[in-house]
């Protein structure tokens, strides 16, 4: 008897079904850092100091944390499917997204509601005792209102994350699986690169400086975000109405499942490897630029010249979107002659990114080469899983690499400071490394989760590994100002006896410290990818198997 064909066997529309989910996404991460190149501005335009401007991001990960939203958001995901689940994350970050707006947008300014959150949540009573609180007294109303949009927000875009994996699993499994999840995340990355950019650029626009069309450029992308989902939708009514709703009805998910989800050895070790590699990653990229602007000695171009103006900016970019083009179009050809054209065209693009990030001498454009080179490979690792297998070692050599770049930041980077090209260079190489780096561990980490759980808990595995993944990224960022601080005590208390300006302050810090600390999360990944491989070998897990059933 033949298998009747469904949706998902037609490569087309499989993968068409992945572009709705992964252009939602691409729109989401936009969204997430979009006042993060703008600190500066919201300190001028909303008076937004350091402290009031860290408050409002790290808002993002509160409700998920501590309110354990991450969680229900994993169950109801098992218990209503992934159409569902993706609706209502598309409408939650959208609904976040818009107070956001609000709360930085000129008619905010001197209303009713900007008195309000002047004079209240000022304390959290039991949060505020633990230090987590995400308002304190003094905080400017504009932040706090912009933190609870934020916080909604974050719910909405880790729901719509674990959404998109399962729906990736749902489309995928048995087949380019990691491929699919590797380009997922590759067009997410491309939304980071494309806020970093955008968002200056909006917020200057024609000359005058408004905050909140950065934001309303945010939200524009979340309506889009939202009608993806909803075309997303019918395909996947359509498909469950081919498979007679299989996955999500014939075994209905019961809360009890979880307790297999936290039996098994394996679903533990992946997850602390993903808090130790992701806090040794993104915490990092809040503090990168400024980093790299401690430890290199930049000589601007003049004012009015090519390399200062914005024309140069689009041009990075659309050298960006060609090298992203070509380096994706690279998977889908077996054509020899073809494969070499597409990987020249990427070498010479990334070459002509990095000289023109040289030659306008800011840490900003040197360090946008860091997404850029994920958005290149993830995809190409991803095939390298989905054919040949070996995501264990991959975890376990992306740590490697992790651990080898911190310290070199750390070690070498600081000898080469009076070096013109010197530190340049090998901030480049270093960056480009991680890069690599930040492949290689998301590409073999995502798609080895559905081999450790069952089909029908698999929502409630990806939400309990974000929800332990969101522990770290609210914490690591908030130690590496400590340890910053606490390691640079001739800075602060410079800054403090006003010896030396807030400007002069910001590119004074010794990096190294914090940076050993990143590195030590890197060894202990390691360790939990050493112990990882011998568990799957002796359990057989299957995680160095290839994903792809022949
Ligand atoms: C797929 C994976 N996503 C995550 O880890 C999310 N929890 C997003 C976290 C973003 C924090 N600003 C990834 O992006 O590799």
């Amino acid at each position: 008897m033949t298998e009747k064909l469904t949706l998902r066997d037609n490569a087309a529309v499989r993968w068409a079904a992945l572009l709705l989910l992964a252009l939602a996404m691409f729109c989401s991460y936009i969204f997430m850092d979009i006042l993060s190149p703008i600190k500066d501005l919201m300190q001028s335009e909303r008076g937004w100091d350091s402290l009031a401007f860290g408050t409002m991001q790290g808002s993002e990960t509160f409700l998920n944390v501590f309110v354990f939203f991450l969680i229900f958001a994993g169950i109801i995901l098992d218990k209503m499917g992934v159409r569902f689940t993706a609706l209502l994350s598309g409408g939650v970050m959208l609904i976040g997204a818009v107070i956001k707006w609000y709360a930085v947008a000129e008619g905010f300014k001197g209303s009713g509601l900007e008195a309000w959150f002047t004079n209240n949540l000022n304390y959290i009573p039991g949060f505020d005792e633990l230090g987590i609180s995400p308002f304190y007294q003094g905080m400017p109303a504009s932040a706090k209102l912009a933190a609870v949009g934020f916080m909604i927000f974050g719910c909405g875009v880790e729901m719509a994350g674990i959404t998109v994996s399962r729906g990736i699993v749902k489309w995928f499994k048995g087949r380019e699986i990691a491929l699919a999840m590797g380009s997922e995340m590759a067009l997410a990355r491309l939304g980071v690169a494309t806020c970093m950019i955008f968002s200056p650029f909006f917020a200057k626009l024609g000359g005058q400086v408004d905050v909140s069309r950065s934001v309303a450029f945010g939200v524009v992308l979340l309506m889009i975000a939202l009608i993806m989902f909803i075309v997303y939708f019918f395909m996947d009514k359509k498909l469950d109405a081919q498979t007679g709703e299989a996955e999500e009805k014939d075994e209905p998910f019961k809360i009890k499942d979880i307790g297999k989800i936290l039996s098994s050895g394996g679903f533990w070790l992946v997850a602390l490897l993903c808090v130790l590699y992701y806090s040794a990653i993104f915490p990092f990229q809040k503090y990168a630029v400024n980093m790299l602007q401690c430890n290199l000695s930049f000589t601007p171009p003049a004012e009015g010249s090519f390399w200062a103006g914005n024309t140069v900016t689009i041009i990075q970019y659309c050298i960006m979107l060609v090298v992203a083009a070509t380096a994706f179009a690279f998977n889908f050809t077996s054509k020899k002659s073809l494969k070499t054209l597409l990987l020249t065209i990427s070498v010479i693009g990334l070459v002509v990114f990095c000289y023109m990030g040289y030659m306008r001498q800011s840490a900003e454009t040197i360090f946008a080469v860091f997404p850029l080179l994920a958005v290149g490979i993830t995809p190409i690792l991803g095939k390298v899983v989905d054919n040949k297998g070996k995501a264990a070692s991959m975890l376990m050599f992306g740590s490697i690499l992790l651990i080898v770049c911190h310290l070199t930041f750390a070690f070498i980077l600081p000898l080469f400071k009076d070096s013109a090209i010197g530190g340049v260079l090998i901030a480049y190489v270093t960056i480009l490394i991680l890069g690599a780096s930040f492949s290689l561990v998301p590409a073999s980490l995502w798609p080895s989760v559905p081999k450790l759980v069952d089909q029908k808990v698999i929502g409630s595995a990806y939400a309990l590994i974000f929800w332990i993944q969101n522990i770290g990224l609210w914490l690591f960022p908030l130690l590496i100002g400590k340890v910053l601080d606490n390691t640079n005590p001739q800075v602060v208390n410079d800054l403090k006896n006003h010896v030396i300006t807030p400007e002069q302050a910001a590119v004074s810090y010794n990096y190294t410290w914090p940076l050993v600390m990143l590195a030590c999360l890197g060894v202990a990944a390691l360790i939990i990818g050493i112990i990882l491989k011998r568990v799957d070998k002796v359990k057989g897990l299957g995680l160095e198997l290839p994903n792809v059933q022949q």
